[in-house]
């Protein structure tokens, strides 16, 4: 029988209320910076005449993999979630979401991801997309969060490496090129989670998490950001030199390095939790507008 348009108008909002957990473990945000990163990585591979319905489904699956990734994180992270004020109110902390439904819904996005890559990509860029996978939601969320003050170093390679990701789905091979955007994607995760976990301290400590603030103290890791700042400013440099990119890359790059490193050296002589926080904030807009730049110097070549 059909809807009309009152059933509709209420079926609707339920719809979205079931759905909205799920969405929820998805780091949706997070996920829609990762792809953009592998776009930028594949628009700066050679053209190996793919046609875009190819390109935009190798970028969907990527996407997807992320999804579940970051859904197994919140499946292993649920019990510490829940004691910390920034993620307590995720669905799996409340109990809001069961197990076993969150597990099979990271198992969907990672099948269809997978066949997904498998059929409009290559096998190199499936591969390497579910090492990635792995590296966060086993590696890191697994092991190295819960053992080490160095599981965002390390574990930061997993998420730095959707440009390679990007540039391996359109070429079937690895290069030089897309391996220095993932540097710089290496070099600038310290200082977007220190920057938060210095405002979050007492909330990580609570957790028992070994956060690099909880276990060297505040003023080091404000040092630690500095010194990342700074080679990630010199990391910035190196597209350009290779050529890979021009002018206004560089231009943006400059002025976006420029104010990074004051801002983190402001933080580092006098700290505030808000400035802390807004360094965390200026982070991501740093990362989304370094690799606008880089897609917008590709395209007036
Ligand atoms: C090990 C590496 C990383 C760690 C530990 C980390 C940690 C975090 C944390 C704790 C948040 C706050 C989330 C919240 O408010 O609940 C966050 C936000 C964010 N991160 Fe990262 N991050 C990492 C890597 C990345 C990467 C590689 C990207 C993208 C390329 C990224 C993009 C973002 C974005 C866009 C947000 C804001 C999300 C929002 O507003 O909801 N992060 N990150
Ligand atoms: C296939 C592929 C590219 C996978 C990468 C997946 C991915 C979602 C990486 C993002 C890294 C991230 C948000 C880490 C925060 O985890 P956290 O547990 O420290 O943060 P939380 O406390 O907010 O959960």
């Amino acid at each position: 029988m059909a809807m009309s348009v009152h059933q509709l108008g209420s079926a609707l909002p339920d719809f979205y209320a079931g759905i909205k957990p799920y969405l929820a473990i998805t780091k949706a945000k997070v996920v829609m910076m990762l792809v953009l990163t592998a776009w930028v990585g594949l628009a700066l591979a050679p053209d190996t005449g793919r046609t875009l319905v190819q390109q935009l489904m190798s970028l969907l699956s990527i996407g997807l993999i992320s999804a579940a990734a970051a859904a197994v994180n919140h499946v292993v992270d649920r019990n510490r979630d829940s004691k910390m004020a920034r993620t307590r109110h995720r669905p799996l902390a409340r109990q809001q979401l069961c197990v076993s439904k969150a597990l099979l819904f990271a198992a969907c996005l990672a099948i269809i991801g997978t066949t997904g890559l498998l059929v409009f990509s290559n096998w190199l860029c499936t591969v390497l997309t579910l090492l990635a996978l792995l590296g966060y939601a086993v590696v890191y969320t697994m092991f190295l969060k819960h053992m080490t003050p160095q599981n965002i170093v390390i574990g930061g390679l997993a998420g730095a490496l959707p440009p390679l990701l990007g540039w391996v789905s359109e070429t079937g091979s690895m290069a030089a090129e897309p391996w220095l955007l993932v540097m710089i994607i290496f070099a600038w995760t310290p200082p977007h989670f220190w920057a938060l976990a210095i405002a979050r301290e007492a909330d990580y400590a609570r957790a028992g998490t070994p956060m690099l603030p909880v276990t060297h103290g505040i003023q080091f890791t404000k040092l630690c950001i500095v010194v990342y700042t700074l080679l990630l400013s010199v990391t910035c440099v190196l597209p350009y030199l290779i050529g890979m990119v021009g002018y206004v890359y560089l231009a943006t790059a400059s002025v976006l390095n420029g104010l990074f490193i004051f801002l983190v050296v402001r933080l580092y002589i006098h700290h505030t939790g808000q400035q802390a926080m807004g360094v965390f904030r200026f982070s991501i807009w740093y990362l989304l507008l370094l690799f606008v730049s880089l897609f917008v110097d590709r395209a007036l070549i």
